[in-house]
């Protein structure tokens, strides 16, 4: 057996004559890279030499994998203009939906939220709309921070909450995918780093102080990484996140009311806009939350 590249844990595996375990495009050996321990398949034969080019993965990104290729068989149909999210999640339901377009021949349009779902569509050969052309789009599938038992979520985590939340409100569905870490009951318990705020940069100050004084916490503004100064969004903006003080918050009305502060463009709270959520979990089975 021999291994070969190890970009983002992908790792070419040569079997010869031996036995090999792949469990839903998994695969599962002994080796203590992957620490994902599932039912095991009944996999028994394989030709003499066998090259398997798959991902070893944790069983974290086992979990978005599995939800991700759920939300995209259950809600992707043929002819379907489909707003595409952002995130680590979302690259999962991006290779389903390649995959099923190549396995099925559909017919689908992907209208993106973000540069890198932008790069994700065009790498995987898909077809790439936007908004002008396609203002209504069947469904949006996209990851999330946190999502409450309100299925009120955070999003922004990544930066890309102005065009998520555009894309989501043209959208007949929004369909939210993620591992189990991010269902909570209450906004606040799972994601500590804040709500996303988007804001015009020479606004950044009084908005932050806005803010706070509106409802308490810290309004910080978040940091590049890899490069100094400011993050920068794909619209040109910063971005402050909220560390909201512990308190019982109409997160519709906070949303409302940040929103209407000059020199915000748009907040990460997604109030009661989503159709479903669905959490993968390690052992590949999915839950799903729905109002
Ligand atoms: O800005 C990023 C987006 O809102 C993402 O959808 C969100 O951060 C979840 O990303 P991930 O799937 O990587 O947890």
């Amino acid at each position: 057996m021999s291994t070969a590249s190890c970009l983002w844990r992908v790792k070419k595996w040569k079997f010869s004559g031996r036995h090999a375990e792949i469990f839903r495009g998994c695969l599962i050996s002994t080796n203590e890279l992957c620490p994902v321990k599932l039912p095991r398949p009944r996999i028994t034969s394989f030709g003499p030499t066998i090259e398997v080019h798959q991902r070893i993965m944790s069983s974290v990104e086992f979990a978005k994998r599995v939800a991700a290729v759920k939300a995209v068989d259950e809600y992707v149909k043929d002819n379907y203009k489909i707003g595409v999210g952002s995130g680590s999640t979302i690259v999962y339901a991006v290779e389903r939906l390649a995959q099923r377009v190549k396995d099925e021949n559909l017919h689908i349009v992907c209208v993106p939220t973000s540069y890198q779902a932008r790069q994700l569509i065009v790498n995987h050969k898909l077809q790439l709309g936007d908004l002008d052309m396609y203002p209504k789009l069947d469904c949006a599938i996209d990851g999330a921070d946190e999502v409450d038992a309100n299925m009120t979520l955070i999003k922004g985590g990544g930066g890309c909450l102005t065009q998520e939340k555009i894309v989501a409100s043209c959208a007949k569905q929004l369909i939210i995918v993620g591992d189990e870490s991010k269902e909570s009951h209450k906004l606040g318990e799972k994601y500590k780093k804040g709500i996303p705020v988007e804001v015009i940069p020479m606004a950044y100050c009084p908005v932050q102080q806005k803010i706070e004084a509106l409802y308490g916490g810290v309004a910080e503004l978040r940091m590049g990484k890899m490069k100094a100064g400011p993050l920068v969004t794909d619209n040109g903006n910063f971005i402050l996140d909220w560390k909201f003080p512990a308190s019982d918050f109409d997160w519709a009305s906070v949303n409302t009311v940040i929103k209407m502060i000059p020199g915000v463009v748009e907040t990460g709270l997604f109030v009661n806009m989503v159709t479903k959520v669905f959490y993968g979990t390690a052992d590949g089975t999915v839950k799903e939350q729905k109002i």
